[in-house]
């Protein structure tokens, strides 16, 4: 199986890369930081490919939903929704789906994420599976946070890239995933707080396990 790995920093793609160990059917490219930004290169990418990919992971540290994936723990997508794009109503908010004018989620091969979700556990770590939320702006308060874990029930993380890289793909009909390990809390902003290194460690191990189930 061939395999692209989109991550938005340089960080993270080379905590992904430590965790690959040079495996050959593998390669992980820079998203930048935003789901625009992160289409755009995803595009880029899947167009100038030598030969096809056979599944698309966008993959980095994100913030966790509280109750659902703590600091430090990994993330499976089990859908991947770009939960800001849509119009503020008086009602509340109404997602581009309820709109009418597209789609907000990128479906994720559910045989795919359990297999990948097993083989972390397996390994010993800890990891759970939920939809993971792109969003434009981090969530920075305690209110939206509540917000968006009402609106999307079992949102797991949110990252800000997820939805453009999985869109580029899904747009080709490759199949996505979206891995994430958690380095904060999504709620009020404390970026001081963020234990990005723990979130690194736990990308690095999760990768290591990828290389045995993608083969
Ligand atoms: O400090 C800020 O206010 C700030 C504003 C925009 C971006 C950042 C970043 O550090 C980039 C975030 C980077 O990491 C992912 N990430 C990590 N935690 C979260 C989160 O709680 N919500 C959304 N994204 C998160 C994200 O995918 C970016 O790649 C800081």
């Amino acid at each position: 199986m061939r395999v692209l790995l989109m991550t938005a920093v340089s960080v993270e793609q080379e905590a992904v890369l430590r965790g690959l160990q040079g495996a050959e059917n593998f390669d992980v490219q820079l998203a930048g930081v935003g789901p625009i930004q992160a289409a755009i290169n995803t595009t880029k990418v899947l167009e100038s490919a030598k030969s096809p990919y056979d599944l698309v992971i966008s993959a980095g540290i994100a913030g966790g939903f509280v109750g659902r994936a703590e600091v430090g723990s990994i993330v499976v997508s089990t859908e991947i929704i770009a939960a800001d794009l849509g119009a503020e109503t008086p009602e509340g908010f109404s997602s581009l789906d309820e709109l009418g004018f597209g789609a907000t989620r990128v479906p994720v091969n559910p045989d795919l994420a359990k297999k990948v979700m097993e083989a972390l556990q397996t390994a010993g770590l800890q990891a759970q599976s939920g939809p993971v939320l792109t969003l434009s702006t981090v969530t920075g308060t305690a209110e939206t946070a509540a917000q968006l874990a009402a609106r999307i029930p079992g949102a797991a993380a949110e990252g800000m890239e997820g939805y453009g890289v999985a869109l580029a793909a899904h747009e080709r009909g490759i199949p996505v995933l979206e891995l994430r390990t958690i380095s904060n809390p999504v709620g009020p902003r404390d970026r001081a707080a963020w234990k990005i290194k723990d979130a690194l460690v736990a990308l690095e191990s999760a990768s290591r396990v990828l290389v045995e189930v993608l083969r």
